[in-house]
Formats: C-alpha cells, sequence, structure tokens
C-alpha cells in the first residue's frame, strides 16, 4: 500500500527532514510513527497526502507516484485517504452533518445514499444526536470524533493521523483510540505519528521510529521506546 526508496527531503532552508527513508507499509496494518521532535514524523505523514514532495527518492501510496504526481491529480489521491489532525481541522461555519457531508464527495450518489452515508458514521462515532452542533459547541473529544467520522464517510483505504491525541485528556485519547482500532478492524491501514507513549505500550502495533530523518527501529507491535 505504501513504498518509500531512499525518500530524502530538503526543505527550502536547507533543513533535512527525512535522510534516505525505506518502508513498506500493507493494506490493513495499523502503524506509529514515533521520535523526538523535529525528527521528521510530520513530514513523513505529509508526503503520504502530498502536502510535501520529496526530493529525491521512490514514494508509492497506492500506486500513485507521490514525487512525480501532477498538482491537479493531488485531489484524487487524497480522496483514498483519511487525515486526522491534533487541532481537528473543523470548518467553524459548517454544523457537524456539514463538515462531514462537506468531505464526501460523491457525485453519483443520490442525496438520500449520502444522507445515511453521514448519518452511518457519526453514529458510529457516537455522535449522530449532535449533529446539528455547531464545532464550537463541542468538547475537544466530541470535535476529534468529528473529525474521525469526516476522515472515513469517504471509505478511505487508509487513514493517516498526526498526533490525534495531542489535544485531548488520557480518558478522551483512549476513546479516540478505540475508534481508530475499529476503522483498522474493517480493513483501513492506519498510519499515526504520535507522542503518546501510554497508547503506544498498551496497544500494540508495528512502530516505526524516526530520527533525524531516519527509521532507526521498526518492530511489529513494539513499545514506544522512549523515556519522557
Ligand atoms: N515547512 C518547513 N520548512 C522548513 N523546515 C521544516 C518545515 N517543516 C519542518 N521543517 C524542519 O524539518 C525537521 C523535521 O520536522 P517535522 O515537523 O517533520 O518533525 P516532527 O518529528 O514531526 O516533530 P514534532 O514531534 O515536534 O512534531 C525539523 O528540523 C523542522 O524544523
Amino acid at each position: 500500500m505504501i513504498q518509500m526508496k531512499n525518500v530524502y527531503k530538503k526543505y527550502p532552508n536547507g533543513i533535512v527532514a527525512l535522510n534516505g527513508l525505506n518502508v513498506e507499509i500493507e493494506q490493513g496494518e495499523f502503524v506509529y510513527i514515533v521520535g523526538p521532535s523535529g525528527a521528521g514524523k510530520s513530514t513523513f505523514i505529509k508526503m503520504m497526502y502530498r502536502e510535501e514532495r520529496p526530493s529525491s527518492g521512490q514514494m508509492l501510496v497506492d500506486g500513485i507516484d507521490i514525487a512525480t504526481l501532477k498538482n491537479k491529480k493531488v485531489p484524487l489521491l487524497r480522496r483514498q485517504m483519511g487525515v486526522v489532525f491534533q487541532d481537528f481541522k473543523l470548518l467553524p461555519r459548517l454544523n457537524v452533518y456539514e463538515n462531514v457531508a462537506f468531505a464526501l464527495e460523491v457525485i453519483e450518489e443520490s442525496p438520500a445514499k449520502i444522507r445515511e452515508r453521514v448519518l452511518n458514521v457519526l453514529d458510529m462515532v457516537g455522535l449522530k444526536h449532535k449533529a446539528r452542533m455547531f464545532p464550537d459547541e463541542l468538547s475537544g473529544g466530541e470535535q476529534q470524533r468529528i473529525s474521525l467520522a469526516r476522515s472515513i464517510v469517504n471509505k478511505p483505504k487508509v487513514v493517516i493521523a498526526d498526533e490525534p491525541t495531542g489535544n485531548l485528556d488520557p480518558e478522551t485519547s483512549w476513546e479516540i483510540m478505540n475508534l481508530l482500532e475499529q476503522i483498522n478492524a474493517s480493513g483501513t491501514t492506519i498510519l499515526m505519528a504520535t507522542h503518546n507513549r501510554e497508547i503506544v505500550n498498551a496497544m500494540r502495533h508495528r512502530v516505526i521510529a524516526i530520527e533525524g530523518g531516519l527509521i532507526v527501529r521498526d518492530v511489529a507491535g513494539g513499545d514506544y521506546g522512549y523515556e519522557g
């Protein structure tokens, strides 16, 4: 599903964020990306959805070549993935229902089908009853659940999450993790950058550790591996 060969990323300011990454991730895997601040985790994640491009090397996401992908084809790539951020990034002027429906890029579906799909994912995250509320009327955990609903409404093959629990208290973080597990159980690949040691150590999955732009550890069912 994801293949990286000697992926190198140098930002215009000269900083080398990734220094020759080699990795393969299969469909259906759950992968944590860990590492100290500035290691290159976000850069790695951003390249998945072509927010950034590799400076050199080869990178395929579901057969799509990220380095050579034309800008006009980027929406096509993003339609195949759900992206979740630390700060939720919901649209403040749209209500919960509209935030999720907005992400649903279906042209051929009937309005009734679209409605069914949106209500389905809202039900899955337990917030169908808040469909008419606006993001600023919701708690952080609820906003992240909406953002998860939005990320899966298109039935993507992969969900990419950059510190999805970074702004949440421990209890709410576990709720979000349980939802991610549920999404993964249905066959969706999950890629999650995190600093959350408790979660990584408790919900065991493949751990890829990045330091100084290099993969320094890649273990199935591994632990977080850092202190503090
Ligand atoms: N847009 C950018 N322009 C220039 N340098 C950048 C840019 N984004 C990141 N960097 C640099 O690239 C390196 C890797 O940053 P990145 O954000 O990928 O790290 P990270 O592991 O996600 O860190 P954190 O855990 O703090 O979020 C850092 O040295 C950072 O300063």
